[in-house]
């Protein structure tokens, strides 16, 4: 399980005062509990892990057999919540060269849906040209423009491909209950469907089957993976003591860092694989606390890669950021610096130790360097990358904002600001319905 440490955070504000939020935690905890706050039609998130039974995994890891068996590749189609967890999971998880290697354990995982570019769309279309694909359609509002036009490609070309009933074995989509093209297509065609809850917002979403089902594609076990997170559920719980609750402290440290002014944290890690885990994390805590002209703005980086780009702002650029790192204790594989007899190289100090040791004292270093050079710190310690670990830590990240958005005073479950640019959008693009937004927004040009 994470632990957290906050240790290097004392330098810049107080022990005292970061202890002092146990009432206004409470308070919030309470809030979350019995669903009195601000957004509390979108709790179902709250105890989603303990309350995933054994028959909806099973159902779940039976339709992953179907995609596993019959396709050579998988396109996740989704945009935000809708795939970002999935992503954040499988890359964690996976080979980091998963795709390139001959040897295929699972069909090889690909994100569509999330943007809107031709170019990316064109070249994905022609790869899948000679394949056996299948399509995992993620829509909560089933409306999403950036992925029903992807579907809507994918959907065709899967059909023209592999003929209309095959399609129908290989496409699934998850989706609203009642609502949304992606429900009324998918029910007119007679595909597989997994409901989205109606009280689980696209951004907590990950242990519902908008993660667990690609996940499940990809070979991951979604068991374990919901099994960390129900233990993190317990561990997170109302009724843990504020000095014994990682989400707890978690959600006090940054709002008393953001009301001393700090307004920007950035997630760190040290290993690649997690670099999905830091975009979805951004997602989660940028929707959900990015309103009322308030909240802390959440940015990411990879070390030691971002080191060298990012580094000298984050070492001497304006004081006004704080650091969360989530620092991987245990590494997979075993890999030693040979040594050189010529050491033209002059690594020869480094010859007989672990890749890692040297990955750690950079970790370790950067630490110091950055909390001397006026950044505070906090560190979230993740033993292993495994499925246990990884749910627990996502569902660890969830409670945490559950509550810091209510520490800040905002709704953190709503996300008004998004529609903005759809509007704009669509007005632009002569959207049926959208006349009067047109004329304005031409007058504007
Ligand atoms: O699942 P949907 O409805 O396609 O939405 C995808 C994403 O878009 C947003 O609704 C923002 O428009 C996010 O909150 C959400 O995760």
């Amino acid at each position: 399980m994470i632990s957290l440490n906050i240790e290097k955070t004392f330098g810049f504000i107080s022990k005292e005062k970061v202890s002092a939020y146990d009432a206004e935690v409470k308070a919030a905890q309470e809030m979350l509990e019995k669903g009195t706050g601000k957004g509390n039609d979108f709790l179902g998130w709250l105890h989603l892990p303990s309350f995933i039974s054994k028959e909806h995994l099973a159902e779940l890891n039976a339709t992953a057999k179907v995609l596993r068996d019959n396709c050579e590749v998988v396109i996740i189609a989704g945009i935000g919540g809708s795939y970002l967890g999935a992503r954040a999971v499988i890359e964690a998880l996976s080979n980091s060269f998963t795709w390139l290697q001959d040897k295929k354990t699972a069909p090889v995982m690909i994100y569509a849906g999330h943007n809107i570019s031709e170019d990316y769309l064109y070249e994905l279309t022609e790869y899948l040209k000679d394949k056996k694909f299948g399509v995992i359609n993620i829509s909560k509002s089933g409306t999403t423009t950036e992925t029903a036009l992807a579907f809507r490609l994918l959907k065709k070309q899967c059909e023209d491909q592999r003929g209309k009933e095959t399609a129908k074995q290989v496409i699934v989509a998850v989706t609203d209950a009642k609502k949304g093209a992606a429900r009324v297509t998918a029910d007119k065609e007679g595909y597989k469907t997994f409901i989205i809850p109606d009280n689980v917002g696209g951004r907590f979403s990950v242990l519902t089957p908008v993660g667990l089902l690609p996940i499940a594609v990809a070979g991951f076990d979604i068991e374990q993976l919901v099994a960390g997170a129900a233990d993190m559920e317990k561990a997170c719980g109302a009724d843990v003591p504020f000095a014994e609750n990682p989400a707890a402290i978690y959600a006090a440290t940054r709002n008393e860092l953001y009301r001393s002014g700090k307004k920007i944290e950035i997630l760190v890690n040290f290993c690649p694989k997690l670099h999905y885990v830091s975009e979805w994390w951004k997602q989660l805590y940028g929707e959900s606390e990015g309103k009322d002209n308030k909240g802390i703005f959440p940015a990411s980086v990879d070390f030691s890669t971002d080191l060298h780009s990012m580094g000298q702002w984050i070492q001497e650029g304006e004081r006004s950021i704080f650091e969360t790192v989530i620092s991987l204790d245990k590494v997979d594989h075993k890999l030693e610096v040979p040594f050189d007899e010529a050491n033209l190289d002059g690594l020869n100090f480094l010859a007989g130790k672990r890749v890692d040791e040297v990955n750690k004292m950079a970790e370790l270093g950067t630490q110091l360097a950055h909390v001397d050079g006026g950044v505070p710190n906090m560190r979230i310690v993740l033993p292993s990358l495994n499925e246990y670990n990884i749910g627990g830590l996502l569902y660890f990240f969830e409670k945490a904002c559950g509550i810091s958005g209510y520490l800040l005073g905002v709704n953190p479950f709503n996300q008004p600001g998004v529609e903005a640019y759809k509007k704009n959008m669509f007005a632009l693009l002569d959207k049926p319905g959208y006349e009067e937004e047109s004329k304005a927004i031409r007058a504007k040009l």
